[in-house]
């Protein structure tokens, strides 16, 4: 973090270091993950023939460009072609496995991947089959990464589209599976106009059953949305909330003041997902340079990095910490407190998270704090 004007700042880490540390990852989409290979394959083997190209590089660079839209809505097209090949058994296990597989060689020790299971359903299969095969992937992906030394637990949250009317039977669904690899809930999709205390049943169920959700809130809207995402609803943590800046005002001295939702959120401990890469393809902000995360990182805030969407964003755990330690001079002190911040805020009982926290966490900044 920028420190004192006489302090050098650290040398960033290189993205072979970044590799090597062990990541906490929290909002991360099944569906924005897809190897593009995998997309390519999934679609002959369906004979899904809606794809813009057939080559896999030209792909990648198609989805990223496309994602690159500078509106929500038109980023949240593009999954259009990853849904579409992810209908049947083989296909959700393979995006899951390889998922996990992709995770662990990344270095990420915890990860929460989420995925709408409504989504899948255009091929015949039912919600409870969908997770089914979605939790198999994952548990192969696993065991694969842990037969080349790479440990990896994976956790699935279950994301109701907030333009439809089903969240309430996938909370549901979210409860039914919650021993059996499923740690929580969300509400994702297009933001303005589909407030969150639209689902408000599906949340009090979860509140109702102890069961922990997230919901996207302060990405494509303001502070309304993460108002009613914290009072209305009790949310554990908000995915992006990077609109909380609505709220703060920062005076030319570099001083910050911050109204009472700020606070709150602050106090609270509330943790943000922030997603850099995503918010500036989105335009939630123009660059990276003004990327509200080293603000709110300096004040305190519980922030967390994240990847969101790996093939829109073309991106990786690494990668995003690289991006913002180049960005904003972050060493691997701030990194490991990020890292902390997120293992901390994971939906997995506490002395799991304590557990991943003393034994893998701490050792492996150890090594690379010298
Ligand atoms: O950043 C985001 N904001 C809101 N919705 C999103 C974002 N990224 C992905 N999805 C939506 O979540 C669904 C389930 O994974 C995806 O299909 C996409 O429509
Ligand atoms: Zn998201």
């Amino acid at each position: 973090m920028t420190g004192p004007a006489n302090v050098p700042a650290p040398i960033p880490p290189t993205l072979g270091e970044l590799g090597r540390a062990p990541k906490a990852l929290l909002h991360d989409h099944l569906d924005g993950g897809l190897r593009p290979e995998t997309v390519l394959d999934l679609a002959h083997e369906t004979g899904y023939t809606g794809l813009p190209c057939d080559d896999a590089t030209e792909l990648a660079a198609w989805f990223r460009t496309a994602a690159d839209s500078g509106s929500l809505e038109r980023y949240l097209e593009t999954f259009a072609h990853t849904v579409a090949v992810m209908q049947t058994p083989v296909g959700l296990e393979r995006v899951a496995r390889e998922c996990a597989v992709d995770l662990a060689d990344d270095g990420v020790v915890y990860a929460e991947v989420r995925f709408a299971p409504e989504q899948h359903l255009d091929a015949g299969l039912d919600l409870d089959r969908v997770v089914d095969h979605v939790l198999e992937g994952m548990r192969a992906g696993e065991s694969e990464a842990r037969a080349r030394g790479r440990h990896i637990r994976v956790g699935v949250l279950l994301t109701a589209m907030r333009h439809a009317a089903r969240s309430r039977e996938i909370a549901e669904l979210a409860v039914r599976f919650r021993d059996r690899g499923v740690v929580g809930f969300d509400i994702a999709g297009a933001e303005a106009g589909n407030p969150p205390s639209r689902h408000l049943d599906a949340f009090e169920y979860m509140r109702d059953e102890n069961a922990h959700f997230t919901i996207h809130a302060g990405e494509a809207f303001g502070l309304p949305s993460i108002h009613e995402a914290i009072a209305f609803c009790g949310t554990d943590r908000l995915g992006h909330g990077v609109r909380i800046t609505d709220d703060i005002t920062v005076a030319a001295d570099g001083s910050a003041s911050l109204g009472r939702l700020a606070n709150y959120v602050r106090d609270k401990r509330i943790p943000l997902e922030l997603c850099p890469s995503s918010n500036v393809q989105t335009g939630a902000v123009d660059t990276l340079e003004n990327h509200p995360f080293d603000l709110l990182a300096r004040l305190r805030f519980r922030v967390t990095v994240n990847t969101d969407n790996r093939l829109m964003s073309d991106t990786s755990m690494s990668r995003e910490m690289q991006r913002l330690a180049e960005t904003f001079g972050y060493g691997w002190s701030d990194l490991e407190r990020f890292t902390i911040n997120a293992m901390k805020s994971a939906f997995l009982p506490f002395d799991e998270r304590l557990e991943i926290i003393d034994d893998v966490i701490k050792p492996g900044y150890a090594v690379l704090l010298g």
